[in-house]
């Protein structure tokens, strides 16, 4: 069903019904003009600050910025990647338990904590230090799991545009009483670059739109939550319209993560696996070695990425 051409959305990029803030065009926003005084920026999550550490040393010369849920797994990805391009891998350099930080040559690996209040924090952080560092041209790609709509398990989704659990490709703070909606934009030619990898390295892949839901549960139309008061066929029903509007997988960070890279200029990516097809259960039931194989499909396709674009 879901060939690797079959879902090449064509990109597009959608303004209407947004409100603006102060300071924002189409794409690159101004940085906070707070943020040039702050000489003492210090990165509370990270447990590290501008005063504290040399961050133009250790973090200037980063091109990628990696991220996903878990701190293992991305421990273990730093590990991995150091060892397939024979270089070291640092310690934890995050002083605080929040979030972990690695890293590998021009790669970060950070990890985000699961949903978007959480993501948004580590990416807030992620991107002042790598405007305090100096690094430019800096890449930030997303590699996490995800529940598949009407793919197979083991489904690697490059994302065309995040959805929100409105269903609008917009991604909806509320700030200072307002309900203010930015943009969900993916960088296209690296996800038509990534879709190329996938092929080239038999990494079953298909791209499509990636719904962005508030909880695990009630806001996934799962049957197995605490609470329930819709019925089956609302599921399923749910499941059918959003498979009939392109979405192909459902996770819980997309839409604020391709809106913050996309408002700083970076380009951005998000590669999900699907560890079930929705339209098949709700449990993520999966023996330890298949959940690992399929871990390691993102980042394998990501890692093909990276090499390729850094030549290393
Ligand atoms: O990147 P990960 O695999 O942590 O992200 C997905 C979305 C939620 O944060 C989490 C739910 O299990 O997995
Ligand atoms: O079904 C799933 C699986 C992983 N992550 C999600 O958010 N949903």
């Amino acid at each position: 069903m879901a060939g690797f051409l079959g879902y090449v959305f064509s990109h597009f990029q959608s303004t209407a019904n947004t409100t603006k803030m102060a300071g924002q065009t189409n794409g690159l926003e101004k940085r906070n003009k707070y943020l040039e005084n702050s000489k003492e920026d210090f990165l509370y999550h990270f447990g590290f600050g501008v005063a504290t550490l040399d961050l133009p040393k250790v973090f200037g010369d980063t091109k990628f910025v990696c991220t996903g849920g878990s701190p293992g797994r991305f421990k273990l990805y730093a590990e991995w990647f150091a060892k397939e391009c024979n270089i070291p891998c640092s310690e934890n350099l995050s002083k605080s338990d929040r979030f972990v930080i690695y890293k590998t040559g021009p790669v970060c690996w950070i990890n985000h904590g699961m949903g978007t209040p959480s993501l948004s924090i580590m990416l807030i952080e992620a991107l002042k230090l790598m405007h305090h560092a100096k690094a430019e041209n800096v890449t930030f790609i997303r590699l996490g799991t995800s529940g598949g709509v009407g793919v197979e398990p083991g489904t690697v989704v490059v994302t065309t545009e995040a959805m929100n659990a409105e269903l609008s490709d917009k991604h909806i703070q509320v700030i200072a009483g307002k309900r203010i909606e930015r943009p969900t934009q993916l960088d296209e030619n690296l996800r038509l670059e990534l879709c190329e990898l996938a092929a080239l390295k038999n990494i079953p892949v298909v791209t499509g739109k990636t719904m962005c839901a508030d909880d695990f549960y009630e806001g996934q139309m799962r049957l197995d939550g605490y609470f329930c008061d819709y019925k089956e066929e609302d599921k399923f029903a749910f499941l059918e319209k959003l498979y009939n509007l392109g979405v192909r997988n459902i996770e819980m960070e997309s839409t604020c993560f391709a809106s913050f890279t996309h408002r700083a200029g970076h380009r951005s990516a998000i590669v999900c696996v699907t560890l079930l097809n929705r339209m098949n259960g709700d449990q993520v039931k999966i023996e330890k070695e298949k959940y690992v194989e399929y871990e390691e499909r993102p980042f394998r396709l990501v890692t093909a990425l990276i090499r390729k674009q850094l030549a290393i």
